[in-house]
């Protein structure tokens, strides 16, 4: 198998896009100190309260599980619950680690059609399970903003979630796996989305967008940011040359090319759902807004593209394939694609 050809299973196959790895040399120059006091943390941590308008906690951790878990764990205690959607990452694809981190916290899971919670979901868990000391307090809300399933949350939706966590009381979670494709996509500003629309921690994923590794954790709410430092450190979190993650981030920010990889993803996507939608016998499963198409493939064509040594996922428990695009999808790989598709749908 040539794995140098693009493959459609996830955009954590692409590698480090050209303005993550100039900066990776710009700052591979000599000594630095280590463990975030170094410039290029310092610059990247003032760009993203620049790029957020507002004076938040930035920390950078190796990869999203341990973003999302130990944010999770600054929101709440183990004897606190957390409501998500049934699709969400943190439910299903961090092996627990949300609970273990948390020491013990409970997730909710919510129904919501395409992947999304709503103001019923939620009150559905609000109200409908025990309030009493006998059951863990509901704390915080966690969406996935774009979601497993490539949807997004429109501002009004993000402004009814916020409505019903100030009258509950509950803090607001957002993993941003794919939080760039959301901002390209609802052309928005990353502020509106954000803790505009009452998110207190944001967890930026870097990975995604065209870096090797490493995740921005942001508090817009800055008391809940208090000591996290420790918990990083404590969770094996800390990197001793942060330089080598806060300097490509640097690069996606200051260039620009962190909304350009985005945008290019998402058009990617955009083009490999018209070119599906031309084949008869293709159901798109969901909404495309981002990255990621989700197709009802029949499975003579599913086993023909693994016998081509296509890679996608088949397992996010929704049926069908995804197909995601990255910074360096080509539109020569879909056209590939979409022919092997043809090819094995007669
Ligand atoms: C929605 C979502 N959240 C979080 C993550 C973080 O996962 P990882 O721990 O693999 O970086 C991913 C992985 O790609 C994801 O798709
Ligand atoms: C689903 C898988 O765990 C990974 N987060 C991805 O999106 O490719």
């Amino acid at each position: 198998m040539n794995f140098n050809l693009e493959q459609f299973a996830s955009d954590n196959y692409s590698g480090i896009c050209p303005e993550a790895w100039e900066y990776t040399l710009k700052a591979n120059q000599g000594s630095a100190p280590a463990y975030g006091n170094d410039q290029w943390t310092q610059k990247a941590s003032d760009k993203f309260r620049e790029l957020f308008e507002i004076d938040c906690e930035v920390f950078f951790v190796f990869n999203g599980t341990a973003a999302n878990s130990l944010s999770l764990a600054a929101l709440c205690q183990s004897y606190h619950s957390i409501i998500c959607h049934e699709n969400s990452h943190i439910e299903t694809s961090e092996c627990g680690a949300p609970e273990f981190i948390s020491n013990g916290s409970k997730l909710l899971l919510a129904e919501g059609e395409n992947g999304k919670l709503t103001t019923e979901s939620i009150e559905a868990l609000l109200l409908g399970k025990r309030s009493d000391i006998h059951y863990p307090k509901r704390k915080v809300i966690s969406l996935t903003q774009a979601t497993e399933l490539g949807t997004l949350y429109s501002i009004d939706e993000l402004a009814a979630i916020k409505e019903l966590a100030h009258k509950h009381d509950l803090k607001i979670h957002m993993d941003g796996a794919r939080f760039a494709n959301a901002v390209v996509a609802m052309n928005k500003s990353p502020a509106e989305i954000t803790w505009k629309s009452g998110i207190d921690v944001l967890c930026f994923c870097g990975s995604k967008n065209g870096m090797a590794l490493g995740e921005a954790v942001i508090f817009f709410n800055k008391e809940l940011a208090e000591d996290f430092a420790y918990r990083c450190k404590q969770a094996g979190q800390l990197a001793s040359k942060m330089r080598f993650i806060s300097a490509p981030w640097l690069g996606l920010l200051e260039t620009g090319a962190w909304l350009k990889n985005a945008r290019h993803a998402n058009q990617c996507a955009e083009y490999l759902e018209n070119e599906l939608l031309k084949i008869a016998g293709i159901e798109i499963m969901f909404t495309r807004e981002v990255n990621a198409v989700y197709a009802n493939l029949p499975e003579k064509v599913v086993t023909s593209l693994r016998a081509k040594n296509w890679l996608f996922y088949s397992f996010l428990g929704v049926g069908g394939v995804r197909l995601m695009c990255s910074w360096n999808t080509t539109q020569a790989r879909i056209d590939e694609l979409i022919q092997d598709i043809k090819q094995a749908i007669v």
